[in-house]
């Protein structure tokens, strides 16, 4: 009989990099044949069209956190599908959203009976530069570190090495011994992951919680409200028209109390500049991407932000009004105000 697929976990809180690190195996995975599940916590699904174009065959669920919208007999249907005879793939990654609990997302994996299918271990991606900010505010992060088959350190680049010593310590210590990798952008060597050995064939790591701890522990029946995307919301804005780019900058630099995570795409129709813009905020981070429409892909924005406690009529009145109907104005300024756009594209 042909080998089980493994069954690959990313996950990390929200803005890590799990989506640039799945990019970056798509376009690296030297011929493997990758199959993606993808979770959006807000209702567009932004990931799915980061992703899509690159991989081989992929499930897409939004408009909720898997580990709460999905049940066992879900997981292995979404699975299944990928694995089907035909589609030939050598590994399948599940990216999960920013705010699902790992623990939920490998018992899941594991209670798949399809024999075509085996957990091949949770890869938890950490934000070097939000890291203590965001454990400071969600404990439970460090708990998920322990469940992790490999740490990736990401974002290494945003601080200073003396900061990246410490804290590759300390993400080292939380994570048990489990082997913790600095990187930037995602750029994880492929055959780390698809060859990680899943938890239940290592027994020469220190583990905090056992596996079979793991597995006994009730803790999902207690119910979603104890999962850190119970005080999470997200908040979706779109609009057919173009955005001005100074309306946009100045609510991107004056954020709505509560959001956190931005992410989604932006259409600012000006000549020049009539580029698919993908914007991602994580805390006070901000960067725009240049990507491409794909043929046929109507010119809109879509973008959604996720935080706590944040107005949702007040935001998307606030991005409505950023919405103009003939790009650039008539102002007779020579800087239609991309510039200001432009200082943060990467
Ligand atoms: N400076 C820097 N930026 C990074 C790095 N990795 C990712 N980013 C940027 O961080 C932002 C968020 O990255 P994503 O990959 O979308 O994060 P994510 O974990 O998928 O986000 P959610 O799905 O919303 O939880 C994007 O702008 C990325 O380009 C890195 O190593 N350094």
């Amino acid at each position: 009989m042909q080998q089980p697929i493994p069954v690959v976990i990313v996950a990390g809180f929200l803005g890590s990099g799990k989506t640039t690190l799945l990019n970056h195996l798509l376009g690296n995975g030297a011929g493997a044949r990758v199959g993606v599940v993808v979770n959006d916590f807000g209702s567009i699904g932004i990931d799915a069209m980061s992703v899509a174009g690159q991989v081989d065959s992929m499930v897409e669920l939004g408009n909720g956190c898997l580990c709460c919208a999905v049940d066992a007999g879900g997981m292995e249907r979404m699975l299944s599908r990928l694995a089907r005879p035909g589609a030939d793939l050598d590994v399948i990654v599940v990216e999960s959203s920013g705010l699902a609990d790992p623990r939920v997302m490998i018992r899941l994996v594991l209670a798949c009976s399809d024999p075509r299918l085996s957990y091949g271990g949770l890869v938890e991606v950490v934000d070097a530069a939000e890291f203590e900010t965001s454990r400071a505010r969600h404990p439970e992060l460090e708990q998920h570190l322990r469940f992790a088959d490999l740490v990736v350190l990401n974002k290494t680049d945003r601080v200073e090495q003396t900061e990246l010593d410490r804290l590759h310590a300390t993400v080292g210590e939380l994570a048990g011994g489990t082997p913790v990798l600095p990187t930037s952008h995602g750029r994880v060597d492929p055959s780390l992951l698809f060859e990680a050995r899943p938890r239940t064939e290592r027994d020469d790591v220190p583990r905090q919680l056992s596996f079979d701890e793991l597995l006994r522990e009730d803790e999902h029946a207690r119910g979603c409200d104890e999962h850190m995307h119970a005080q999470y919301q997200s908040v979706e804005f779109e609009s057919d028209r173009p955005l001005d780019p100074r309306a946009l900058m100045g609510f991107l630099d004056d954020r709505p109390p509560g959001v956190y995570r931005m992410k989604g795409f932006v259409y600012f129709g000006l000549p020049g500049h009539r580029h698919k813009f993908a914007l991602h905020t994580v805390g006070n981070y901000l960067r725009f991407h240049r990507t491409r429409w794909e043929s046929g892909e109507s010119r809109r924005s879509q973008l959604v932000a996720i935080g706590t406690g944040i107005d949702p009529d007040s935001l998307r009145e606030r991005l409505e009004s950023c919405a103009v109907d003939e790009p650039g104005g008539d102002d007779g300024l020579i800087d239609n105000g991309m510039l200001s756009v432009l200082r943060f594209t990467h």
